[in-house]
């Protein structure tokens, strides 16, 4: 290896590319391109000040927020200047090489085969990848051989920070039991939840994202299938209606239903996902209506990263499914396609596939069928959906076909007797509850003024529980709080709890400095904190990219509700696509299809968390230039000192 050496913030000379026997005609003509662009455009990017708040715009609030995003880009600024990726670093034999680095790694893997997975706790090494995928590329490298997982991310510790004082002094996970009177409010709201006080039993809670390329019609189905569950009235359609004729945009009147919030869910909300609460005859659903442009991808991960399902809106007019369909990357792909992929990669395993606008094409059975052959073959293929996961159905939200009742116009009555779209939300599998014996996790998606003074933050708990009183911490801001009440999944009286996989708004007391809290941030327990990592150790599928993937590659990081932007600083390993397992050490380059071990370093440490541990707080998305160029999962971490 002339040249140079293989490693974080290490750059390639031209001789060095081309040397390897293993590198074909395909790889090379890969290769070339990226190596000869400008070194600045590898710079890492300064990030976009956050998206960050609906509150007034003169509120004191709101101007901290923003000075906060201002902040942030300057900081971002200052580092990226400083992170400028040298031309040819050489390795001067102070530091051990990287292959002894991988040998002391091997060794320890050899020695050690049950360690926890938080590399950040003093005495422990990084540790169990995540057992589960997302994607078909992610389930793949779910299936890796443990013992070269653990070799890789040992490897990459070798050369990481070591962990910040404040959280060296965390305790281990297993440690971890609920508080008695915790525990205690949890299991009487499970017995009160179980056996309503009419008697009637409480429906399942499902949080439910409604995903799909631009203009499918998601908030017209929506307002519409709120109206005929009884959640909007006839009056409030026919205000609407009017509203929507004035401004020369009738045919959105059933979208804007939705646009307008319930005020008890929208004091402060920080996010463009719509949220909305509704019951069918089987469920409680929270509604999470991503927007489907590709500008605003990054607020579907936001939504789609708190949900159970999803709903795959597709548009079935002439053009419609194929403009929202169409590949194409960086060059504009359809956002059916990338919705489709970063769902599963977010962990959502059951779809239901609503092809809409049938009505434009004479509720042509034909082309339903023709639609859902080729999105079955991708979203199996290429998504790594099972099939038994997938449903299907015709609807029409304008003529409210297909929506709580079975058709009525003959021409889809015809041939449709599957479900109708509430039949098939009512058989979608409820929120999983098995994250309330962890430790509290709560990605802040809002804030704002609580009722009585206080700060209000909502979210939806990743892990944990919390009650009136609760003692929390607020990171990255370090911020110690305690909970002086809460509403919990879109009620408006007050709940006693709120648990895994509820949504809540928290109001809390005792913050010093409000202006610090925004998307990114977590609520956690006081003891057992969220890790700040400096450094982020994922093992990635790369998405339809049109050059491969190298060291330096600047990227936004989406995990959870956090962004920041930062770079790939190392290529660890490539994995077999079959197998999951290491195929090459410290690759050159990641192409299109492949998948890979990355480490990525954040220009300013973020909240999250490994997969194993904490599955909401571990889903990792790469984004650059408005193109996402890799989904994954979070193996291991290490801290900022
Ligand atoms: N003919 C017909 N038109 C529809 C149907 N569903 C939605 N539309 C129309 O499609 C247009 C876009 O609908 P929206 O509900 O705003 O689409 P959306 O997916 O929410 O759009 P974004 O949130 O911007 O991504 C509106 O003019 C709707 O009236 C349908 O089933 N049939």
């Amino acid at each position: 290896m002339p040249g140079g050496k293989r490693g974080a913030n290490t750059w390639y000379d031209e001789d060095d590319m081309y040397d390897d026997e293993d590198y074909d005609d395909e790889e090379q003509e890969a290769y070339q391109a990226p190596v000869k662009l400008p070194q600045q455009a590898r710079a890492i990017p300064v990030a976009a000040p956050a998206k960050v708040n609906k509150q007034p715009a003169g509120s004191s609030l709101a101007k901290a927020m923003n000075n906060k995003g201002q902040q942030q880009a300057i900081a971002s600024k200052g580092s990226a200047q400083k992170q400028q990726p040298e031309q040819v670093q050489r390795f001067d034999f102070s530091t051990p090489s990287p292959d002894d680095t991988v040998r002391a790694a091997q060794k320890g893997a050899r020695a050690s085969t049950s360690h926890q997975s938080r590399i950040w706790t003093p005495g422990q090494a990084e540790a169990t990848a995540g057992t589960e995928a997302a994607t078909a590329g992610m389930q793949q490298l779910a299936v890796a051989d443990p013992t070269n997982r653990q070799t890789n991310h040992q490897q990459e510790e070798a050369s990481q920070p070591q962990p910040a004082a404040a959280q060296a002094s965390a305790p281990p996970l297993s440690a971890y039991t609920m508080e008695a009177d915790l525990a205690r409010a949890c299991s009487q709201a499970g017995a009160s939840s179980s056996a309503a006080s009419s008697g009637e039993k409480k429906k399942p809670g499902l949080h439910l994202a409604v995903l799909g390329h631009v203009d499918a019609g998601k908030s017209t189905l929506m307002g519409r299938l709120m109206h005929e569950l009884g959640h909007i009235s006839a009056r409030e359609v026919q205000k609407r209606q009017q509203q929507a004729n004035a401004a020369g945009k009738g045919s959105f009147a059933w979208a804007w239903m939705l646009d307008e919030r319930p005020e008890e869910r929208s004091r402060g909300v920080t996010i463009d996902v719509a949220t909305a609460h509704f019951s069918t005859p089987q469920r409680e659903v929270t509604l999470l209506d991503a927007p489907g442009h590709r500008d605003f991808v990054p607020n579907m991960i936001t939504g789609a990263a708190q949900a159970d399902a999803a709903l795959l809106l597709v548009d079935g007019s002439t053009g419609g499914f194929e403009s929202g369909f169409r590949a194409g990357g960086a060059n504009g792909g359809g956002q059916t396609r990338e919705h489709a992929q970063l769902a599963r990669c977010l962990g959502i395993e059951n779809l239901v596939v609503v092809i809409s606008k049938l009505d434009t094409c004479d509720f042509s059975q034909e082309r339903f069928q023709e639609i859902r052959s080729a999105l079955q073959a991708f979203l199996l293929g290429q998504c790594g959906y099972r099939e038994a996961s997938l449903q299907w159905l015709p609807a029409s939200a304008p003529l409210g076909e297909n929506l709580t009742q079975q058709p009525k116009d003959p021409r889809l009555a015809a041939w449709w007797q599957g479900p109708t779209l509430v039949q098939a939300i009512d058989s979608l599998p409820s929120s999983a509850a098995s994250a309330l014996e962890k430790p509290l996790r709560m990605p802040i998606t809002g804030v704002g003024k609580g009722p009585r003074g206080g700060i209000s933050v909502s979210g939806r708990l990743a892990a944990g529980a919390l009650k009136e009183g609760t003692p929390v911490l607020v990171l990255p801001s370090h911020q110690p709080a305690t909970v002086k009440s809460l509403l919990c999944n879109g009620s408006t009286t007050p709940s006693a709890v709120a648990r895994a996989g509820d949504s809540a708004d928290v109001v809390l007391s005792g913050l010093v400095d409000d202006s610090a809290l925004g998307p990114g941030s977590v609520l956690c327990h006081p003891t057992w904190q969220v890790p700040m990592a400096a450094k982020i150790t994922a093992r990635v599928a790369v998405l339809d990219v049109p050059i491969p993937v190298l060291t330096g590659q600047p990227v936004t990081i989406h995990v959870h509700t956090a962004q920041e932007a930062g770079q790939i600083s190392s290529l660890v390993s490539l994995l077999d696509a079959k197998t999951g397992e290491v195929s090459k050490q410290r690759p050159r380059a990641v192409l299109k299809g492949q998948s890979a071990v990355v480490q990525i370093t954040p220009v300013q440490p973020m909240c999250v968390e490994v997969y194993s541990d904490f599955r909401t707080l571990g889903r990792i998305v790469l984004r650059d230039g408005g193109t996402t160029l890799a989904v994954g999962i979070i193996t291991g971490l290490a801290m900022s000192s």
